[in-house]
């Protein structure tokens, strides 16, 4: 009997979850073309691979270099662009209809059901957070306010560095200072206080694991019968709640606005800002910093520039500091370079349309999923001079900034971007002031991505004192 009603369900799942992928709706439309036949139920799930960003350039390519095509997951139509004018088109004239995020486990779960500004469905309560997020976090006034926690936590950094290298070159493993420095340094802007030794690995490992079930490829969020067969769904919620304990200690600066608006500042939403913050402020960072060490020791050459820029511009008497930058412009080129062709996130955040829309003259249904390939878009040939090599030079041009699209374009554009250029800028200047830098042995450093966007191999370093690190020591002395 048991089995009879297992059949039966089956049945009318697939049914019902066939009907809108072979639907007359969709054969009447004109939809970018498909890399292959999607298969019943799953679609193109089973073409998925990782690094969805490769995958998807094999895609295009297999399409011959269309700049937009469209995939079948499970019960979901998604739609991805590698072409500069279309993800133009997207987000001038359709910036509003595609402002949509398409829902998913991890926003469920993690993320409040959909209350964070990450999350959100576009509409006054996402206004409201990325206004608010804006006014205490993201803007020129609090970021300023908050320099001297990030001149402080990368002082801890050059500290930690110096450790063992002031006599000669000593080994350093860069990822997981970074973390501590990232980490630290947004959860001192947040609650103003640092987490020490354990405290950080554990956090490290809650976002290690939230942001690898984030993004575009979980099946779980395309077939709903995978919730029941999977444990995923299980596992995210487990992580919610470590989640919120961590949120609960971090409240204290928060709190108090709620005290004077608690209808505008409200639980969920002050425990929201804070996850975000960590989720979307920490991985990022720690990513760009490795890649742009990665570079460096890969490019003796560029090191050396770098250094002779920042040793000509400011002398060996100071620090480096974060109004400095502005006159360092081959250290921005090479901030810039590395977010070229190192995004973080390399198909942007998914973006869902809210109405049906038109992209290259073909058609985009109502709740397609958006994903942007900017990490091909940063590599075409047509576009960049030399896309594979890392030349931070090419920056010389100002015009080139502009189509560097790691941070997104748009209203639902990163608003971190202004926080990730002075920290990163300024714990990248610091390190080269303050140290020679060498690779491990003499080969190269493996450039390929592991999932999640990460460097291949964690980060290993040689580095060795340069005289001006005693000016920090006798500062903290
Ligand atoms: C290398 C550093 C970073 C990169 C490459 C990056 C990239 C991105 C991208 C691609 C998006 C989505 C854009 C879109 O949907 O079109 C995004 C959104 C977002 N980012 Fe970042 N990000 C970085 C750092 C940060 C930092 C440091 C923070 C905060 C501390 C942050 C906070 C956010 C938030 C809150 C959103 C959601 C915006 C919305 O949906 O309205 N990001 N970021």
């Amino acid at each position: 009997m048991e089995t009879y009603f297992l059949i039966l369900s089956l049945a009318i799942f697939f049914f019902i979850s066939l009907k809108p992928l072979f639907g007359k709706r969709h054969s009447k439309f004109n939809l970018p073309p498909s890399p292959a036949r999607p298969l019943p139920l799953i679609g193109h799930l089973h073409l998925l691979k990782q690094p969805l960003h490769r995958t998807f350039l094999s895609f295009s390519q297999s399409l011959d270099s269309a700049p937009i095509f469209s995939l079948r997951l499970g019960n979901r139509l998604a739609v991805v662009v590698s072409s500069y004018s279309i993800a133009e088109e997207c987000f001038t004239e359709n910036d509003i209809v595609l402002a949509n995020r398409p829902e998913s486990i991890v926003g469920k779960y993690i993320e409040y059901n959909f209350t964070t500004v990450t999350s959100a469905p576009y509409g006054d309560h996402w206004r409201n957070l990325r206004r608010l997020s804006t006014l205490e976090i993201f803007s020129s006034h609090k970021l300023n306010g908050f320099l001297s926690v990030r001149k402080d936590e990368i002082r801890h950094l050059l500290l930690r560095l110096s450790k063992n290298s002031q006599h000669g070159f000593a080994k350093v493993e860069m990822r997981s200072l970074f973390m501590d420095l990232t980490i630290n340094n947004i959860l001192r802007m947040m609650a103003g206080k640092r987490f020490y030794g354990d405290g950080t690995e554990q956090v490290r490992q809650l976002i290690d694991e939230v942001v690898s079930y984030a993004g575009a490829g979980n099946a779980t969020d395309y077939i709903p019968i995978l919730r029941w067969i999977t444990s995923f769904e299980k596992r995210v919620q487990e992580l919610s709640r470590v989640g919120s304990n961590e949120a609960t200690l971090m409240m204290d600066h928060l709190l108090s606005l709620q005290e004077i608006q608690p209808n505008y500042y409200t639980d969920i939403t002050l425990k929201g800002i804070i996850v975000v913050m960590i989720l979307a402020g920490t991985e990022t960072l720690i990513g760009t910093l490795e890649w742009a060490m990665l570079n460096l020791l890969n490019h003796p050459e560029v090191l050396t520039k770098a250094r002779t820029e920042i040793d000509t511009k400011i002398g060996f008497d100071r620090l480096i500091d974060e109004q400095d930058i502005k006159n360092l412009p081959y250290l921005q080129g090479i901030v810039l370079e590395t977010l070229r062709l190192h995004p973080v996130a390399p198909t942007l955040v998914p973006h869902m349309t809210s109405d049906d829309c038109i992209l290259a003259g073909y058609d985009v249904l109502c709740g397609s999923m958006l994903l942007v390939n900017v990490w091909a878009m940063h590599r075409d040939p047509y576009i960049w001079e030399d896309p594979e090599m890392f030349k931070p030079e090419r920056f010389e041009n100002e015009k080139e900034n502009q189509k560097v699209l790691s941070f997104g374009i748009g209203r639902r554009s990163c608003p971190g971007v202004g926080l990730t250029h002075r920290l990163v800028s300024l714990a990248l200047g610091s390190m080269v002031q303050c140290f020679k830098w060498e690779r491990i042995g003499e080969e190269y450093i493996d450039t390929r991505e592991a999932p999640m966007m990460r460097p291949a191999t964690p980060l290993q370093a040689m580095c060795k004192t340069r005289p001006i690190v005693h000016k920090i020591l006798d500062a903290f002395a």
